[in-house]
């Protein structure tokens, strides 16, 4: 039996216990301070057995993941450096930094008994176990910071249990990933943080702003709803990192306060072409970058209960979702379900079936 410990059932400590629990051979043991939490892992059935006790958690298991606030990471690990744990435990965590904790790691005293860092690159605005899901990291980047002194029988073993991930698995140097997280999520959070607040202060004098706000806007700030906490200790723990970030970013944004003083529409022209370029560029993860997936899109008239109506046809017909997603749905506009499926043969029956319903279908 292996045993999974994880610290902290969240949103992302419970996407992987539910990713994990159920397999043969396998028991997830989740760990909160709060008894209150402790029952609610059990009543949601994200874990198998949970526990207030970090002795308990942590004992016999196999592998041990962190899934607390970056700021309480470095706490977890020298308390549990001070457990006895089992002989070639691999601990992991999946804080959104990774050079402190390697650096911590590297100095506690740990006896056949391996940390290997981590960071899936996928998450939610939302937080808590409630928003927890089995496919938050289907082909999603998930790093991995193993250094000179990892066994390979440890990063192996991790490795194999990851795969139930489904993500997409890296290697990655701490301080580099550090560097370029910085730049592709924390200084993107800290934008459309201070973006809402500053029209926020608008809304406050006129609230047509908040009336106003449509898909651009929304876009752009889905971010700025995520958890303060969580955020918080991301970005003290990233300081210099982020410091020297919003410094570039400053240079952006005078940027375009020089296109407009001098009336330069090319420039700005040219602003927008070459972000375009690499936005573009950038890899488009819902597809197949490990698996293939399988995906129909489907054309909805905005009649109510047409979705119901969809899902009950391949309900009926024993054919599996393994995801749903509407693509449109603001009033009077018809929309577009974007349908997934685990393999080509549920995908092609849904095909036959919908055609047949005379929907208007997109492979
Ligand atoms: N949210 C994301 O998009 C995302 C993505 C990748 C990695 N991460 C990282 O994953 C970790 C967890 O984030 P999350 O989004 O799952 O947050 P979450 O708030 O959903 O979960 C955090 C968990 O830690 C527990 N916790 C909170 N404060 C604690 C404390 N002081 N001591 C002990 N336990 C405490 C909570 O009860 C909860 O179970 C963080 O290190 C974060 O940086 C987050
Ligand atoms: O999709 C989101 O809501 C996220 O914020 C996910 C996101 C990101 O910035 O991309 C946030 C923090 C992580 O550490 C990794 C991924």
């Amino acid at each position: 039996m292996i045993k999974i410990a994880i610290f902290g059932v969240g949103l992302i400590g419970g996407s992987l216990a539910l990713c994990f629990k159920g397999k043969p051979g396998v028991t997830v043991v989740g760990h909160s301070n709060n008894p209150k939490s402790v029952e609610k892992y059990i009543k949601r059935q994200v874990v198998d057995h949970a526990t207030t006790s970090m002795e308990e958690a942590a004992a016999d298991a196999d592998f041990i993941f962190l899934c607390v606030p970056v700021g309480n990471l470095d706490d977890y690990l020298i308390q549990l450096s001070g457990l006895p744990l089992k002989p070639g435990c691999v601990i992991t965590d999946v804080g959104s930094t990774k050079a402190s904790i390697a650096s911590c790691a590297k100095k506690l005293n740990f006896k056949d008994v391996h940390f290997i860092g981590g960071h899936p690159m996928a998450g939610k605005e939302k937080s808590g176990v409630e928003a927890a899901t089995s496919y938050l990291f289907e082909n999603a980047i998930y790093v991995l910071t193993p250094d000179s002194s990892t066994p390979a029988h440890a990063y192996d073993r991790l490795v194999e249990l990851l795969q139930r991930t489904r993500a997409l698995l890296i290697k990655v140097d701490p301080l580099v990933h550090d560097e370029v997280v910085g730049a592709i999520s924390h200084l993107p959070h800290m934008i459309a943080v201070a973006l809402v607040n500053q029209i926020a202060g608008y809304n406050e004098s006129n609230s047509l702003y908040q009336q106003l706000a449509a898909g651009g806007f929304r876009d752009i700030t889905r971010i700025a709803s995520s958890d303060p906490v969580i955020w918080r200790d991301i970005l003290v723990n990233n300081r210099d990192v982020v410091l020297r970030l919003l410094h570039d970013w400053n240079k952006e944004v005078s940027r375009f306060i020089e296109l407009l003083e001098q009336r330069d529409g090319e420039g700005i022209a040219a602003q927008f072409a070459k972000a375009s370029e690499f936005r573009n560029s950038l890899p488009e993860r819902r597809k197949g970058v490990l698996t293939s997936v399988y995906e129909i899109y489907v054309d909805v008239p905005d009649h109510p209960g047409m979705i119901g109506q969809i899902t009950t046809l391949l309900g009926n017909h024993r054919i599996n979702l393994s995801n749903i997603h509407i693509i449109e749905s603001r009033e009077d506009v018809p929309g577009v379900l974007r349908l997934t499926f685990r393999d080509e043969r549920q995908m092609d029956r849904a095909f036959e079936l919908l055609t047949q319903e005379n929907y208007t279908i997109h492979v």
